[in-house]
């Protein structure tokens, strides 16, 4: 490399390591981070946090969700730092607006778990802030507009969203709306449920979940990650998450799908190879393809990337350097 080159002197190219700007912890290096913050947290409460094949434990949450949470606080805390610095400098307050955060990661990755355990690790943290959570398949486009659009297997890609939408509401926090509301999805029917809205009520800190919330805008444009005050990507390798996905399919074919209302039900009535068959060719030919063209890509944008195992621990993260 030429600055080791360089720097190393008389020509002779010593070894080097890349410089990066992201620094790697370890799991135990991360749960030192910690540094005492409580665990609020009972085992029944992480049930009902946590999503369907997720097996997730209160150990996880201790040591690597609390350095987290702490990690945020102190990034909003800043935050409120800097906007008191830019009062003085304009001779007035400037009124605080909410810290928005993003979380993407693939399908199946286990991202919704890692918002909703943040909203209630950060709502019971110091000043017990108003945590609202969004998740980005609301702004898919109804069933009946993808398959219009013949985007019915493009669902979770970047067009079978209404991103003008999505991004007109998170201005509209940013710019401290007071009351706004997004449409609402229903994974059981796998379509956007007529008339429902979610009211987001000017919150100290919202969230954002969804497969390509860190995408870049067009050039010219604005997306939501230019919006975020902090982002996070949940990651793991692609054969793990695939193997996930297949899994959770069957713990729903046992459960949801056997709901006549679920999209899904005739699959809880087929045998398992056509089960299985159907599970593949959904992940291979709509989330994988998604994952590997569109999040993946996005995801050294993110402040804060988590790791996972094949076992689904996080054993390592990714931290920007500022
Ligand atoms: N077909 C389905 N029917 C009902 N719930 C589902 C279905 N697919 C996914 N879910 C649930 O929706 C949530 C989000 O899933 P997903 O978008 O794959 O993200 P992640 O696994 O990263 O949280 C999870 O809690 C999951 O259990
Ligand atoms: C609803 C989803 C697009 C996720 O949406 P998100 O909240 O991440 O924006 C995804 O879970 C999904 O349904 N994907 C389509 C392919 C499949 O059924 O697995």
């Amino acid at each position: 490399m030429v600055t080791s080159m360089i720097a190393g002197g008389g020509g002779v190219p010593s070894p080097s390591v890349e410089p990066s700007p992201y620094v790697e912890f370890g799991r135990d290096e991360w749960r030192e981070l910690r540094a005492g913050m409580p665990l609020s947290l009972t085992p029944d409460e992480l049930e009902a946090i946590r999503g369907l094949s997720d097996p997730i434990d209160l150990g996880e949450v201790e040591q690597v969700h609390l350095p987290v949470a702490r990690l945020i606080g102190l990034f909003r805390a800043a935050d409120g730092r800097l906007r008191d610095a830019v009062g003085a400098f304009l001779g007035e307050p400037v009124a605080p607006t909410p810290f928005v955060i993003g979380i993407a990661g693939s399908v199946a990755v286990g991202k919704s778990t890692v918002a909703r355990l943040l909203r209630t690790l950060l709502a019971r943290g110091p000043g017990e802030p108003d945590v609202e959570l969004v998740t980005t398949d609301g702004f898919l486009y109804p069933n009946a507009t993808l398959a219009e659009r013949g985007l019915m297997d493009r669902k979770g890609f970047p067009e079978s969203y209404d991103r003008r939408a999505l991004l007109r509401f998170v201005s509209a926090v940013k710019a401290g709306a007071e009351e706004l509301s997004v449409p609402v999805y229903d994974p059981l029917a796998y379509d956007i449920v007529p008339g429902a809205r979610q009211v987001v009520r000017r919150p100290d800190i919202l969230i954002v979940e969804g497969l390509n919330v860190l995408q870049t805008a067009r050039p010219g444009g604005l997306a939501v990650s230019d919006l975020f005050d902090f982002s996070l990507y949940v990651d793991a390798r692609v054969d793990d998450i695939r193997q996930w996905y297949i899994d959770r399919f069957f713990a729903l074919r046992r459960t949801v799908f056997t709901d006549e209302r679920s999209f899904f039900h005739p699959y809880a009535q087929v045998d398992e190879d056509k089960a299985a068959a159907y599970a593949e060719k959904l992940w291979r030919d709509i989330n994988e393809v998604n994952l590997v063209a569109n999040i993946l890509p996005t995801r050294d944008r993110a402040t804060l990337v988590l790791h996972k195992d094949r076992d689904h621990r996080i054993h390592r993260v990714r931290l920007r350097r500022i």
